[in-house]
């Protein structure tokens, strides 16, 4: 009986690793198929910045030759050379030729654009029923055959004596949203303020002692998402420890942990972009500040602010095609593939902490998304950006419910108590 139960579990275990093996050869292709499909598609915008550049410089235009080919009737007007496209164009003294040139031009290129950036009229129109079935996908069922900790266990490093509002406000977020037990790793003088709270935190006073990392790397083994920036704080003193921080994003990287990274976690991006460079189940969570600051630090030059799509998914590129989401009047999600825009109704309230809010929330679902796609129930799509969408249109859902009960006097703890109705209504109908 005892060798059948052995041999048993060694086929369980076998069967196990073929999957493992399989599932990391799928993928592997996959990896190359997008990157060949990104090369191609960058190869496209290079030639198109090319031919802007040809039509648009006076320089490239250039009269008709007397001595070039002197044996064939050139046709009259001005050539403009578009080396990408091999060809010249002509433009004839009406000019119509040009105009009917650059129509054609700019069809192509909207229409490449929209390809690329996924950003066409149309496209916006109906995201919400493109990934808000995924969303529903990756939600667990409640069972009563779970223990206590099988739909999440998340950390949120944050907390400190100025801060001790936003890692209260992801811990319990993330709560609510289902994980079955949140931490906090916050500094001491914040940690009682934290557990006083809520008594369902699970609050360690650990990130300013010497020993910072070895205290959050034990727990490490447990958590099935973490969550960096909350209430992290960006003092002289802290700073000391980015170093640290740095330490425990990489050992969380080691152990293929999601990673949500927000407010002053981005400030130790933006001095370090390798800390999270490239890890795909990382995803960065800026506003608008946040993100400029990123955004200048990797490119070396202000970013462009009438073209948000294009800046988020250039910063997503240059991040190793981590996954993005630029907050905003709507907000933009990629992984340098495709821009994905949430533009569901919230409101004209913007209280501080809702930020925090989203970031707790996109901890649980990053842990789920990345659960169901190695369960092989999510193949179509990139299981951060499912993720991020879903954190932010239950964020805005959260505003926007909220608004309608508190107007002008909402606040994050107003938007907090909406969580399980608003879940409900997008993920649960
Ligand atoms: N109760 C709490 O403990 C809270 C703490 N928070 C923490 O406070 C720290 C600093 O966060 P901040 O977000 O203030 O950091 P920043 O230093 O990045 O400040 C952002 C600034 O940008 C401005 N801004 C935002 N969107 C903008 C836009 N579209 N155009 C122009 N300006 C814009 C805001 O008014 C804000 O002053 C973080 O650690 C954060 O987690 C916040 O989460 C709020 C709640
Ligand atoms: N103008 C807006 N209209 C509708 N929803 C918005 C708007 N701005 C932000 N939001 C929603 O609020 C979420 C949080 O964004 P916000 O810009 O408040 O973050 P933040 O500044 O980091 O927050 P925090 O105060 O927690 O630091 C966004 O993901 C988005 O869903």
């Amino acid at each position: 009986m005892e060798k059948l139960m052995e041999q048993f579990l060694e086929q369980s275990a076998q069967a196990e690793d073929n999957f493992y093996r399989m599932e990391e050869q799928r993928l592997q292709a996959e990896d190359r198929r997008r990157e060949a499909e990104h090369a191609r598609e960058l190869q496209m915008l290079q030639m198109l910045g090319q031919m802007f550049a040809s039509i648009s410089s006076s320089g490239s235009a250039s009269a008709p030759s007397k001595t070039a080919n002197p044996g064939r009737r050139r046709p009259s007007g001005v050539r403009y050379l578009v080396p990408a496209l091999r060809c010249v164009f002509v433009v004839d003294h009406s000019g119509l030729k040009l105009a009917r040139t650059l129509n054609t031009l700019t069809l192509f290129i909207s229409s490449v654009f929209e390809r690329f950036y996924g950003l066409g009229s149309t496209s916006h129109r109906g995201m919400e029923d493109d990934i808000l079935p995924l969303v529903k996908n990756i939600v667990p069922p409640l069972t009563s055959k779970k223990h206590k900790g099988q739909d999440g266990r998340i950390g949120i490093i944050g907390g400190c004596q100025d801060y001790t509002g936003a890692p209260y406000f992801a811990a319990i977020s993330a709560l609510k949203v289902g994980a079955d037990l949140s931490h906090v790793f916050c500094t001491k003088d914040a940690a009682v303020v934290i557990k006083s709270y809520s008594p369902e935190l699970i609050v360690h006073p650990v990130l300013d002692s010497p020993n910072a990392v070895e205290e959050i790397e034990k727990w490490l083994p447990r958590l099935h998402g973490l969550v960096v920036g909350p209430g992290l704080g960006r003092e002289d003193l802290l700073l000391k420890t980015a170093k640290a921080r740095g330490e425990v994003i990489e050992k969380s990287k080691a152990r293929d942990i999601p990673i949500v990274i927000d407010a002053d976690g981005l400030w130790l991006v933006t001095q370090q972009p390798s800390v999270i460079q490239g890890y795909q189940k990382g995803i960065l969570t800026p506003n608008f500040m946040e993100f400029t600051r990123l955004y200048e630090a990797l490119h070396h030059e202000p970013m462009d602010s009438s073209d948000y799509q294009r800046s988020v998914m250039q910063l997503s590129v240059a991040m190793g095609n981590l996954t993005l989401v630029l907050k905003g009047e709507q907000d933009f999600i990629t992984d340098g593939s495709k821009v994905y825009s949430c533009n569901l109704e919230g409101s004209g309230r913007r209280c501080g902490g809702q930020g925090d809010l989203l970031s707790g929330s996109m901890g649980v679902l990053a842990h789920w998304a990345h659960a169901a796609s190695t369960a092989g129930m999510i193949r179509s799509m990139n299981p951060s950006v499912v993720a991020a969408f879903g954190a932010c249109s239950l964020t805005r859902q959260c505003n926007s419910q909220a608004f309608q009960r508190h107007g002008r006097s909402t606040t994050t703890s107003d938007m907090i108590q909406e969580i399980s109705s608003a879940f409900k209504k997008l993920f649960e109908s």
